[in-house]
């Protein structure tokens, strides 16, 4: 198994990147696992309680759940991956059934932070856009897909999401073999990522 790990800030354009990539190939042939899927679970607390989590911290993260399944997949095993939902900031306690594949994509904002999980990833990329486009894009994605609003995007933004990119996020470039710049929709980089991978997937 070829496991490629996707990294980059929010808004950087991650899962759009994996999309693109997966256009093209056969179906089926790659899987997709999300660090989305593997946020606490937080069903213990209260709505207002979760609001205030700061989820650009690792911490926020059952990393030991995400490398144990990526472990079991190695193994051949299909898991369970929790579907997480943003508006109500928590798993919604359904799963989607994950068979392990020939390539798998893990992609996230904080896998590579992660020593452990860092080391399963063969190729490491870390999809890079301004940090002014992100906003935008996050600003944008937030509020028409995730319930959110202007007031909501913009303290988030100000109070944990800068602050942990800076800290967590940007650093994790050094440990990445490919760097995209996506400020721009990036057509050659994902060309040579699909080949990579359709390489791999060859008999
Ligand atoms: N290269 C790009 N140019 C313009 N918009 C983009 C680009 N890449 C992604 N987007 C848009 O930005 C938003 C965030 O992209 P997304 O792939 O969800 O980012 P991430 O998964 O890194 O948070 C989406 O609405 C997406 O359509
Ligand atoms: N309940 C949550 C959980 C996470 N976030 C934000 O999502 C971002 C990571 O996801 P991307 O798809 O943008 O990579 C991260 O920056 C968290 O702040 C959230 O808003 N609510």
């Amino acid at each position: 198994m070829l496991i490629i790990g996707i990294a980059g800030g929010t808004g950087c354009g991650k899962t759009t990147v994996v999309n693109q990539i997966l256009n093209e190939l056969p179906e089926g042939e790659v899987g997709v696992i999300s660090q989305d899927s593997y946020y606490n679970d937080t069903s213990h607390l209260s709505y207002d309680e979760r609001i205030n989590i700061n989820f650009d911290h690792p911490r926020s993260i059952d990393f030991e759940l995400l490398e144990n399944h990526l472990k079991e997949l190695k193994k051949g095993i299909p898991i369970h991956q929790p579907v997480y939902s943003f508006v109500k900031h928590n798993r919604t306690g359904d799963t989607i059934l994950t068979h392990p594949r020939k390539v798998m994509i893990v992609e996230g904002i904080l896998i590579l932070t992660h020593p452990e999980l860092r080391d399963m990833f063969d190729i490491k990329i870390f999809v890079h856009a301004d940090t002014d486009e992100r906003l935008i894009r996050r600003l944008k994605r937030d509020i028409s897909e995730r319930g959110r609003d202007l007031d909501e995007v913009l303290s988030r933004y100000q109070n944990t999401l800068k602050p942990m990119h800076i800290q967590f996020i940007e650093p994790m470039k050094e440990y990445a073999d490919i760097i995209i710049p996506n400020n721009k929709h990036n057509i050659v980089a994902v060309d040579i990522v699909r080949t990579i991978i359709n390489n791999k997937l060859k008999p």
